[in-house]
């Protein structure tokens, strides 16, 4: 097990390895990226690519760009993203660091007034980064114009040393053996340092040679413009990982067998069980459903991002609603998933020749970096208030909020449903979904004015996403699918992903009046038929998503299955094998037994 200061110069060795041949084979960022997954160490490129780049292309002016992306791509400087503090992370406007305009010198003075205003968590900051995009509250002719973002250099190029007035180091050991703790999250403390006016990012908004503050003609939101890309990126990085982990349960839910031989027979494979289909399956649904949704969200973006160019601004809340609420939908589904498909390999789902504790370690966090979840989909719910509202008044909705359009219909509707075989219907699932989620923003609006409650709007966001979710999966289906008999199944994961939410909600969708308790056991029944229909293909399903076994990174999830040597041969590379007799025996435990031993022959 290597030591934190080795993991992290093993990391550094493979990520400088990994720019290096990015700038050799002129790689794109997106090539960079896929790099980034291959190496798959939550590192150094993260940061760089993810964010330090985005940051200045979302908020620099043409000449920032092409002065300091230069530079970034050929990597003569390595950067991050400094926002939070160790006082502040969710509420950004909450950010203590300053940067007084300095008339006199023609430069902001970046300075930490409090112990809390310290610079806390960003990637790569400890140790590796030479610059960062730092924000920080602009202040100028005394006035505090609030959080702008600043390029700082941290470091010489010369000999990496931090620069004057700068503190810098790591933050510490993090959760997991492997994962985070290759990246070196610092923390940073800014003693007066002065930077010219130039760096200022200025697209948003500039500050004149004589300190006037002037703000440009683009919405101020723009400022949080990274958070929206990482976010929708996080979306098909939670897809990959669930995809993963599903694929290692499945795998190793057909090689494993448990009881229920017969005269002597062979034992059950555990995948045959119901209760392991019921916990196991609705993850599949939902790898195959977050890759679908991500696809699209990156469409979305990338239409945004296209209308921005041309100023146009008139979807910009949807492209923060629908990337804040399906990161934390999603995050949070795999988070869940991940450690659920540790219970469903038993034992050795926690070793980490599974491939499942480090796939947990990696991914838990994701729930709360780039916004916590929770706070995201308070974000999503002020979205859908002020959609019910604009409804209200007259105005038809649009985008993933239409639906609300039809609030004569979804507010009476009563589902169709009477059989077993009606909940295979999409149109059906779809308009159960829209109700739940339009009715529960109603309500939650119709109770703002009384007492507002977070939870009341916390659910609608999330059954708002939810439908996002399914609406985009069925949507999926009606395109030309490749293969035979796999748009078949693709709809029996789609109806699994859905029904497994009615059953999951059931108390939104009765309480509202969606469906009676009647379909509701009409749902569970379809599941359970849903369930045993896609057992024979479960393996088929995950070999689908194509992981070498190096991507895999599992002795339970082996493409050959075999298992169980695969776990032994791990068992002996474990550095405590290397002796027979374990280092400590002379000290501790052969004096214990010698004395024992003596005592009882008395
Ligand atoms: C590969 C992975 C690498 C991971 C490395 C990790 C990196 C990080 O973690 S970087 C740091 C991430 N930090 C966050 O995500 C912070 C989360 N907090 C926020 O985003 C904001 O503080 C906030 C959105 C929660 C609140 O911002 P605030 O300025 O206070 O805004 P209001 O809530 O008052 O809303 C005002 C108005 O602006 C709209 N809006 C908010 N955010 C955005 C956005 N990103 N894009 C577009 N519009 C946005 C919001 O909807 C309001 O609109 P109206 O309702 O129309 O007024
Ligand atoms: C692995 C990792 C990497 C990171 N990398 C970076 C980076 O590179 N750059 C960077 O700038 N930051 C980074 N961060 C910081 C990250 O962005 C913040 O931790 C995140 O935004 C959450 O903010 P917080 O820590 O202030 O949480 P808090 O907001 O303090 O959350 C604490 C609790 O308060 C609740 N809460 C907060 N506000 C409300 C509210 N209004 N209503 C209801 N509940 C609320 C939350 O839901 C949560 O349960 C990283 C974090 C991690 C874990």
């Amino acid at each position: 097990m290597l030591s934190r200061k080795e993991l992290f110069k093993d990391t550094l060795k493979k990520a400088a390895h990994a720019w290096k041949r990015t700038v050799e084979l002129h790689l794109t960022e997106e090539e960079a990226n896929l790099l980034r997954l291959y190496i798959d160490q939550p590192g150094y490129v993260d940061l760089h690519w993810v964010m330090f780049v985005p940051a200045i292309k979302g908020q620099g002016t043409e000449e920032q760009q092409k002065k300091w992306l230069t530079m970034a791509y050929k990597f003569q400087i390595i950067g991050t993203y400094a926002q939070t503090e160790l006082g502040h992370g969710s509420n950004v406007q909450g950010l203590e660091t300053t940067a007084t305009f300095d008339p006199s010198t023609d430069e902001f003075i970046m300075h930490s007034p409090t112990l809390t205003s310290s610079k806390w968590w960003p990637g790569g900051l400890g140790k590796t980064s030479t610059h960062a995009v730092v924000y920080a509250r602009l202040i100028t002719e005394g006035k505090d114009y609030g959080i702008h973002g600043f390029i700082m250099q941290l470091r010489s190029l010369d000999d990496h040393s931090p620069l004057p007035g700068i503190t810098i180091g790591d933050i510490g050991g993090k959760f997991g053996s492997g994962a985070y703790n290759s990246m070196d999250n610092g923390v940073m403390r800014l003693d007066h340092v002065r930077i010219p006016r130039d760096q200022m990012l200025m697209r948003l908004a500039q500050v004149t040679r004589e300190g006037k503050y002037v703000h440009s003609d683009v919405p101020k939101q723009l400022l949080y413009g990274t958070m929206v890309y990482v976010r929708q990126t996080i979306v098909a990085d939670a897809s990959r990982a669930l995809s993963r982990a599903v694929c290692i349960a499945v795998r190793y839910g057909a090689i494993r067998k448990q009881f229920g031989s017969k005269a002597g027979g062979p034992e059950t494979q555990v995948l045959n069980y119901k209760t392991q289909q019921s916990r196991l399956f609705p993850f599949l649904a939902s790898a195959y459903a977050f890759r679908f949704v991500g696809q699209w969200l990156k469409w979305l973006y990338t239409d945004v991002t296209q209308k921005l160019e041309s100023k146009d601004f008139s979807t910009l809340p949807e492209a923060h609603a629908c990337t804040a609420g399906l990161k934390s939908v999603t995050t949070s589904a795999t988070a869940d998933a991940i450690e659920e498909c540790q219970k469903l390999c038993g034992g050795h789902g926690y070793l980490n020749s599974s491939g499942l504790p480090e796939l947990f370690a990696v991914n838990l966090p994701a729930c709360t970096y780039e916004g916590d979840n929770v706070v995201l989909l308070l974000q999503v719910a002020r979205f859908l208030m002020k959609t019910v509202s604009q409804v209200a008044s007259g105005k038809q909705p649009v985008g993933t909020t239409a639906y609300m359009g039809n609030i004569q219909h979804l507010m009476q509707c009563k589902s169709v449903v009477n059989t077993v075989e009606d909940w295979l219907n999409p149109a059906a699932i779809k308009e159960v979904f829209e109700a739940r989620a339009l009715r529960m923003a109603v309500n939650c609006a119709q109770n703002i004015s009384k007492a507002p409650s977070q939870e009341e709007g916390f659910e609608a966001a999330v059954a708002h996403v939810q439908l996002i979710i399914v609406t985009k999966f069925i949507e999926k289906l009606q395109e030309d699918i490749l293969g035979h008999g796999v748009k078949e199944q693709l709809q029996k994961l789609c109806g699994i992903y859905a029904l497994h939410l009615i059953h999951k909600h059931l108390g939104d969708f009765l309480s509202t009046g969606c469906v009676t308790a009647r379909q509701g056991s009409l749902a569970n029944e379809r599941l359970g038929k849903l369930y045993a229909q896609v057992r024979p293909n479960a393996v088929a399903l995950v070999d689908a998503f194509d992981y070498t076994d190096h991507y895999l990174g599992s002795a339970l999830g082996r493409y050959d299955g075999d298992v169980y040597s695969a776990l032994y041969k791990e068992a002996w590379k474990d550095p405590l094998n290397e002796t027979v007799v374990p280092d400590g025996y002379q000290e501790h435990l052969r004096p214990l037994l010698k004395q024992q031993l003596k005592l009882s022959r008395l």
